[in-house]
């Protein structure tokens, strides 16, 4: 897990760092320097690109100045500075990279407040103006000269932080941030990276490692956790030799009607090929045929209009719940039968969210441990109106802790919000994946995972993990625009494969 830090946290890092490598803070910006050229040079090696490194007063600008000289170091030679002295004060780790950079013979101009914009003519703008120590919204020469910027157009590399776009807390629809196009950011990505609020104003990031004290970085317990490969690797769990059917536990879903019998069909499915020893979907009749034939291994109990099915719950592992189930009296009824003979944790999407949104009681009666799956309009309507995602991140947060469950709020780095108050993104999936029934598929995955004895926290952080996985394996490869659910689906036995190898 890569812990996700506050601008402070950083800050407190920083000085960890510095004092027990130890390693002097000049030094350390000299380190964040460096790997920043590196990553930038395998984006732009075209050493004739013209390039304006725009430089702040503070620690962000000293990083500015140091790549500047690094670039020139390795000849890049159509290379200016542009100094804002938009602030009286400077860093002293600024100013000493103002003073190495004097003796080069790169030009360096400074913008005094209040003064005009010099032209700009560069391809490349490197934006150090400000970073992880922004403290307030841009306003006067910072929020001019960053719309000026703006609207030039160019494309813009920033270090570390896109100038004016908060590390954490809630992004202002009005905030004046400078786009963009690639974020090389030191260590971690910073939370609101990882937030749609950031999208307009980067077009993708890059972590670099600048080695601060990882054992220091751990132990700040961060709630914020950013999950990677290993993690999952660790999770997962090879099949052995003498196993069969019955090791790997018996799913139900419970979905589907006439007319949203395919959300029903691919739930069940990928639970399937997500190894639930048995897959069982109660379904009304009129989707028995398509059931059978879309996918033959998954067996059926069929649900009469207005009568409760016969389950014989203690038969199931796990039951998963809603995929196209509806929003009707029936639905209801059923969806209070289950949490009624139900004791175990269970998965609820989408219908049954609903449901659960309109009659809030319901939500206490669920087991401690389920698994509910909303994306942002279903979460909003269980948990109440956000305006900004920063606000809906602390209402995850609670909720999970609240009523002792699993949410799981499906986004482009879906969030995982656990009774124990953690907060974990996920790294995979893609645009292509954004299609209906995607969401049927994680849940017959997450579904499939907790039959097979995964905790329920477990399930969640692989199943999304998996599914991501399986979308970026479809797509990613080839520039795919679109991927289906069902390849999603048959895609996931490959996927585990190659993570438990
Ligand atoms: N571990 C790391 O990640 C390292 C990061 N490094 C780099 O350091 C910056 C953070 O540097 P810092 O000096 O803390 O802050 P900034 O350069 O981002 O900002 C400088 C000062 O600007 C003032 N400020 C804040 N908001 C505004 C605003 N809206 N308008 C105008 N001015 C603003 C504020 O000072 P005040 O006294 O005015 O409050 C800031 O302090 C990080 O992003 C990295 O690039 C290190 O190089 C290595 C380790
Ligand atoms: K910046």
């Amino acid at each position: 897990m890569l812990p996700l830090l506050t601008a402070q946290q950083i800050h407190e890092a920083d000085a960890y760092t510095i004092s027990h490598e130890p390693v002097t803070s000049v030094n350390l910006m000299e380190r964040a320097s460096k790997a920043f050229v590196s990553r930038f040079m395998q984006h732009f090696p075209d050493k004739a690109q013209t390039i304006s490194a725009y430089c702040g007063s503070g620690n962000n600008g000293g990083d500015g100045l140091a790549i500047a000289r690094m670039l020139n170091e390795h000849g890049y030679r159509q290379l200016n500075v542009k100094v804002v002295r938009f602030s009286d004060k400077a860093t002293d780790d600024f100013n000493t990279n103002l003073h190495r950079f004097q003796h080069l013979s790169v030009p360096l101009l400074e913008i005094e407040k209040g003064g005009n914009f010099p032209p700009e003519d560069s391809a490349i703008i490197i934006d150090a103006l400000l970073g992880s120590g922004l403290n307030k919204p841009l306003s006067g020469d910072y929020e001019q000269l960053v719309k000026h910027l703006n609207q030039l157009e160019k494309t813009v590399v920033a270090v570390d932080v896109p100038t004016g776009l908060p590390t954490e807390g809630a992004v202002s629809k009005e905030a004046t941030i400078l786009k963009a196009k690639l974020v090389i950011t030191f260590q971690q990505p910073k939370i609101n990276f990882l937030l749609p609020e950031s999208g307009p104003h980067m077009e993708s990031w890059e972590a670099v490692d600048i080695g601060l004290d990882d054992t220091y970085l751990q132990s700040l317990n961060s709630p914020y956790q950013l999950i990677e490969k290993g993690d999952i690797k660790t999770i997962l769990k090879p099949r052995h030799k003498f196993s069969n059917k019955g090791t790997y536990g018996h799913a139900l879903l419970v979905a589907g009607q006439a007319k949203t019998m395919g959300a029903a069909l691919l739930c069940s499915s990928a639970c399937v090929y997500a190894g639930a020893g048995l897959t069982t979907v109660c379904i009304p009749e009129s989707g028995l045929t398509a059931l059978n034939s879309y996918q033959a291994e998954v067996m059926a109990i069929i649900r009469e209009q207005d009568q409760l099915p016969e389950i014989e719950w203690d038969k199931f592992s796990v039951i998963g719940v809603g995929p196209g189930l509806g929003k009707d009296d029936n639905a209801l009824a059923l969806l209070k039968n289950i949490l009624a003979n139900y004791h175990k944790p269970m998965i609820i999407d989408a219908d049954a969210l609903n449901l659960l949104a309109t009659h809030q009681e319901l939500l206490q009666q669920l087991p401690k441990g389920s698994i509910v799956t909303p994306h942002m309009k279903e979460f909003d309507r269980l948990f109440g109106e956000h305006d900004t995602w920063w606000n809906r991140l602390q209402t995850l947060k609670q909720k999970a802790q609240e009523l002792q469950i699993n949410i799981v709020l499906k986004n482009d780095y879906t969030i995982t919000g656990t009774p124990d108050g953690k907060l974990y993104f996920n790294s995979t999936s893609n645009a292509a994946m954004a299609s209906g029934g995607m969401g049927d598929i994680l849940t017959g995955i997450i579904t499939a995972l907790v039959a097979q004895k995964y905790t329920p926290e477990q399930a969640c952080l692989a199943g999304v993990y998996l599914h991501g996985k399986a979308g970026d394996v479809l797509a990613l490869p080839n520039q795919l625009h679109v991927v289906l659910p069902g390849q999603v689906a048959a895609k996931i036995p490959a996927v585990i494969a190659q993570l438990t190898a």
